[in-house]
């Protein structure tokens, strides 16, 4: 009844009845329930979606740094080196970008110094270098950037997943920048399982290859004993150089410096301090740009024989954009295309037609003798096909007519694999070694010349002229930059690296020729001022600027045959009086042999210029009386030039028959009473050395330079010989009959050359 009465009250006010409610609900409620079903799954998705993503791995905050101490009281699950088992763990977390930092405007740097000691020499050393890093990094903030504090962490007591999964995660949008000071063990230490670490997280498939790719960079120092592993195969520093490699790979190769390696008995102190300067640069640098800056493998040397000692998962590429463009390994390599590739690309129809022609003004006659051209041109524009290929092949182009590229054999000493001849002979240190010219053009076509077809020829110089000034600082800066790009490369020894930085020889013979420069006197003068060393190579053309030449610490003239017609063929120079014009040139270098060292340069070709030579190359000595001759087999480069020239690898001559020659050429230099003798020889790259007995003190050989001395000379303004600036004796191993090669380096030979049908010598390019 009770329920009729509120069913009558109800039907009074409502519009519908109940009953109508539910038979529609009966009618409809599929399509109802579906279409709310499905509304709600629209809305959850929008959610979803809207909501930023987290990665699955969870690390804790870092900021405010905690103390080591706390660390080790917080953590000390790996006290005795015990393995835990790796927590992944999932969930959503919004994380706080380093977009954070750009929006505050300030950037946050913070380096962490990780080190690992087990008798406490590394604690001690890391503790005080943390310090001094808190003072260095302090200086190189401003308004852009802060650095705070850094953190010291003993990879004993923290967690490795906190680390060495992803870096953590800084407020404020920190980035993170690791050092880690490591000594070596050869017995059972928390190195192994932090090692077993880095490979483990490198291969788990759950993670990405390379994790901590958001760091913005590393770098190891190790320290060893070599008193009980003397050498890096023998163990030295083995563990820190395993850790630098495992972190190459898991950042994604940003080794922002070198690895650093000390003797802690030694030398760790000093070789510590260096690398420290040189990780304070690069902090600068980030501070500065962001990045670690540009890098690419190697040097960008087209000539990239080092290419081939790289492990591929070592190669080392600091240039972010180019790793956001995920270049391919074959992109990179078409950058660093061979030498020989790219002259035989730029065939002989892509000549720049806006550029001037060759006109040869010494050998027209006034009747024929055409109009220079109105308008002075640039030498190398930078939109010339030349410009394109020499800057392919490595060359920095400065200013318009001048080039610097690092050669081989820098790249080689800074790896420790050994200098080029001239550290045999003269003492020169490869990485420390500049290459260059003010003058990309030359007036020879030399066969065996591998940058014949890429560079500019003429006899008169008929360009804008640079100045000096402007060329010394661009050649420079373009050989740092150079360098710098070394300092991610596998190999590259720290204290090499930092040495590198200070230029203190430079070689004038890179492309073309030196002396065709207007200014070139200036330009010497500006090397000597730094106490760089000058080494310039002249290819006997240009008598009247040789004649005003001033002294430069060792002059060549390349000499290329012993008579005219063969050097006419081998040479194929543009002068038509080349003939007068070299036999000129070797007045004036025999008038100048008392002023400087003198240097002839004989580059034997099979075929052309060896055979029955030697008579003809005595009296050429005898005209010039050197006092240097150094003879150097021809390096065979495969351009179509030089194959266009009838040159093949049957043209190289084996080092046995060098050193035949060169036994030839001493016998008849002493027929004729002149008083030379072979001193030295560097046979990984075919180069022996004959010197005047001059240079020769109580039966030992003096063939290296006291470069000290020869600056001091100069500066006193007043008079000089030779003499007075002869180092100190030849070293044993570099003297003739031992061979030639540092035994302090490491001897390295190409992969896939078979070294049966190649000498060392032919299988090695030279960087010049
Ligand atoms: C048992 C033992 C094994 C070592 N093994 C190596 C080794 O394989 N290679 C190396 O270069 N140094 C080796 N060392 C030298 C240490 O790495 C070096 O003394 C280091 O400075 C020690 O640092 P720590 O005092 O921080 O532990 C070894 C030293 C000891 C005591
Ligand atoms: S090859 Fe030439 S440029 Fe290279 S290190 Fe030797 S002298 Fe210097």
């Amino acid at each position: 009844m009770a329920h009729e009465t509120w069913v009558f009250r109800s039907r009074s006010w409502l519009p519908f009845e109940i009953a109508d409610i539910v038979a529609v609900w009966h009618e409809y409620r599929i399509p109802i329930l579906l279409s709310t079903f499905t509304l709600l799954m629209i809305f959850r998705t929008v959610l979803h979606l809207r909501s930023p993503r987290e990665r699955i791995f969870y690390t804790p905050q870092i900021s405010p740094p905690l103390p080591t101490e706390k660390v080790r009281l917080l953590d000390d699950k790996r006290v005795n080196g015990e393995k835990n088992p790796r927590r992944i763990v999932g969930g959503l977390k919004k994380r706080k970008s380093s977009e954070d930092a750009a929006q505050s405007g300030v950037r946050k740097i913070q380096v962490l110094v990780f080190f690992s000691s087990l008798t406490g020499a590394t604690e001690k050393t890391a503790t005080a270098f943390t310090e001094d890093l808190a003072k260095s990094t302090k200086n190189l903030e401003d308004s852009a950037t802060t650095f705070p504090e850094p953190q010291l962490l003993d990879l004993s007591y923290i967690d490795y997943d906190d680390y060495f999964i992803t870096p953590p995660k800084g407020e404020g949008g920190t980035q993170f920048f690791y050092l880690l000071l490591l000594p070596t063990y050869n017995i059972d230490t928390v190195l192994d399982n932090f090692l077993e670490h880095l490979q483990e997280t490198h291969n788990d498939f759950r993670i990405d290859t390379a994790p901590l790719s958001r760091l913005l960079g590393y770098s190891v120092f190790g320290f060893g004993d070599r008193e009980g592993w003397p050498t890096e195969e023998e163990g030295f520093c083995s563990q820190a150089r395993d850790v630098d490699k495992w972190m190459a790979k898991l950042t994604g190769r940003k080794r922002a410096f070198p690895l650093g390696m000390g003797d802690s008995k030694m030398n760790a102190a000093e070789r510590l301090r260096e690398w420290m300067e040189g990780v304070g640069d690069v902090l600068g640098h980030i501070a500065r740009t962001g990045g670690l800056g540009e890098g690419v493998v190697g040097s960008g040397d087209a000539v990239e024989s080092d290419l081939e000692d790289l492990d591929e998962e070592d190669e080392v590429l600091f240039d972010e954009q180019k790793i956001a463009q995920g270049k391919t390994k074959l992109q990179k390599n078409d950058v660093l295309n061979d030498l020989e590739d790219i002259g035989s690309t730029l065939n002989k129809s892509s000549v720049d037609p806006s550029e001037p022609l060759e006109v040869d003004f010494t050998s027209y006659s006034k009747k024929t003798r055409p109009t220079p051209p109105p308008t002075v041109k640039e030498m190398v524009p930078k939109n010339s096909p030349t410009y394109n290929a020499l800057t392919k092949q490595g060359y920095s182009i400065v200013g318009s007519h001048s080039g610097v590229k690092i050669c081989r054999w820098t790249k080689s000493a800074l790896r420790g694999r050994g200098s080029c001849y001239k550290f045999s002979f003269y003492g020169i240190a490869s990485h420390q070694c500049m290459e260059t010219t003010p003058s990309l053009s030359c007036s020879n076509k030399c066969v065996f010349c591998w940058r014949h077809g890429t560079n500019p020829v003429g006899t008169t110089w008929r360009w804008v002229v640079d100045p000096p000034d402007l060329i010394f600082a661009g050649v420079k800066t373009g050989h740092y930059q150079k360098i710098k790009m070394m300092r991610g490369v596998p190999g590259v020894r720290a204290e090499r690296f930092a040495e590198a930085m200070r230029i203190r020889h430079c070689a004038l013979s890179l492309v073309g020729e030196p002396i065709f420069y207007p200014h070139i006197n200036e330009f010497t003068a500006m090397l000597h001022a730094e106490h760089i060393s000058s080494f310039l190579v002249c290819n006997a053309q240009h008598p009247d600027q040789l004649a005003t030449l001033k002294p430069v610490t060792q002059l060549y003239v390349s000499i290329d045959a012993s008579n005219k017609e063969s050097l006419r063929k081998i040479d194929r120079p543009l002068h038509r009086d080349f003939w007068e014009r070299f036999n000129r040139c070797l007045d004036i270098l025999r008038e100048r042999r008392f002023e400087q060292r003198t240097v002839f340069r004989l580059t034997l070709v099979k075929g052309f210029n060896i055979e029955d030579e030697a008579e003809g190359y005595a009296a050429l000595v005898e005209k010039g009386l050197p006092c240097f001759v150094e003879v150097k087999g021809v390096t065979y480069c495969g351009t179509s030039s030089s194959a266009g020239a009838g040159l093949t690898m049957q043209n190289v001559p084996f080092y046995e028959e060098v050193c035949a020659f060169v036994l030839a050429l001493n016998t008849a230099l002493a027929k004729r009473g002149l008083e030379y003798g072979i001193a030295a020889e560097h046979a990984h790259s075919c180069c022996i050395l004959i010197a005047s007995q001059r240079f020769r003190k109580e039966g030992k050989w003096h063939t290296r330079i006291d470069y000290e001395r020869f600056f001091e000379c100069l500066e006193s303004r007043q008079p000089f010989r030779p003499e007075d600036y002869m180092g100190p004796e030849t070293p044993e191993w570099a003297t003739w009959g031992n061979g030639g090669f540092d035994p302090r380096d490491e001897r390295v030979f190409r992969k896939g050359k078979n070294k049966v049908a190649l000498t060392e010598s032919q299988g090695e390019v030279m960087g010049e």
